[in-house]
């Protein structure tokens, strides 16, 4: 028993698509038992349902009130309001899961009824295809079976980890963001390829089974990367040359930057809430 037999999500964004469709995709669940509403789109449901088969709700209320898993998946600035509006809904039998960024489960205990577990899960865009990396924290009311819940659910859309709530900005920087800024890298490495003189096509394929082969040589022989970086990295030849112009525009500075800002950035957002500021 995961109990886990009844989803709601609240907000039907690109997070709630990419959660319920590697949910469905694994069979976690059942479609007729997801359902999903939003504040205004209704075309944006309609999508949902023709693809996925799952419910849109003429009673949204009653939907959340039914689940035993209701998954808050809205931008932070969108968590009071949301909360305010359906809380009358929520109950002790139920666990609420919240993936937005920034927003602690303090925040959104103090906006529900006291009682109800509050889980904080990080997932991110891969989980489309079941390789995400979630960290869970729990909230102050949420057991041991609903951090159960939580993995169970998790750890069909990829890896999950629990961590203290005050590691999740960190999380947030790191993996949360994370996608985006390998999706930056392959951008700038594919129009380098270009301007290296290859065509679109070669350059995107090429670079692709490169991040490929890399991201499965770091998982499969679980090496350190500075090692399979030495291996890669003939004395005087190509690759030291091309390293060496990263290190002197600072590549690994710029990354640390990167994460450091994403980090608090999430601080920003939970401390923004309520406060009407986007
Ligand atoms: N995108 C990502 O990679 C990740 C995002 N997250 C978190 O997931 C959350 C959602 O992000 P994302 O999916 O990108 O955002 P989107 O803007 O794509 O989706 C937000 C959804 O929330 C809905 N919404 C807003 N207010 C309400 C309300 N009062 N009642 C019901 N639905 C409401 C919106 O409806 P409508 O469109 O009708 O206004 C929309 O469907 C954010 O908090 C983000 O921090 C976490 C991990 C990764
Ligand atoms: O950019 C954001 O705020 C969200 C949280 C992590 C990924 N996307």
């Amino acid at each position: 028993m995961n109990g886990v037999e009844r989803i709601c999500f609240i907000g039907a964004g690109s997070m709630a698509e990419a959660m319920l469709a590697g949910l469905l995709k694994k069979r976690r669940i059942d479609a007729d038992r997801v359902s999903v509403f939003n504040r205004h789109k209704r075309e944006r449901l309609d999508k949902l349902k023709g693809t996925y088969g799952v419910w849109i709700p003429e009673n949204r209320g009653r939907a959340i009130s039914e689940a035993d898993t209701v998954i808050l998946a809205v931008k932070p600035k969108d968590v009071q309001e949301a909360l305010m509006q359906w809380r009358s809904f929520f109950h002790k039998g139920q666990r609420i899961i919240s993936v937005a960024a920034g927003v602690s489960t303090d925040s959104v205990e103090k906006l529900i009824p006291a009682g109800i577990p509050v889980i904080r899960a990080m997932p991110n865009t891969s989980c489309t295809i079941g390789l995400s990396a979630t960290a869970l924290c729990a909230g102050r009311w949420a057991k041991p079976e609903d951090m159960e819940a939580a993995r169970y659910l998790f750890s069909a859309i990829g890896s999950t980890v629990i961590v203290e709530e005050e590691a999740m900005d960190s999380v947030t920087a790191l993996s949360g963001s994370g996608p985006a800024y390998i999706y930056f890298m392959v951008e700038a490495l594919e129009q380098a390829g270009v301007e290296a003189g290859l065509s679109k096509e070669i350059s995107r394929e090429l670079t692709l089974q490169t991040l490929l082969g890399a991201a499965h040589m770091l998982m499969e022989t679980r090496e350190e990367p500075a090692e399979l970086r030495r291996r890669v990295t003939s004395p005087g030849g190509t690759t030291m040359a091309g390293l060496e112009e990263l290190k002197r525009r600072q590549f690994d500075e710029a990354v640390k930057s990167a994460v450091l800002r994403a980090k608090s950035r999430s601080r920003e957002l939970g401390s923004l809430l309520g406060q009407g500021v986007k």
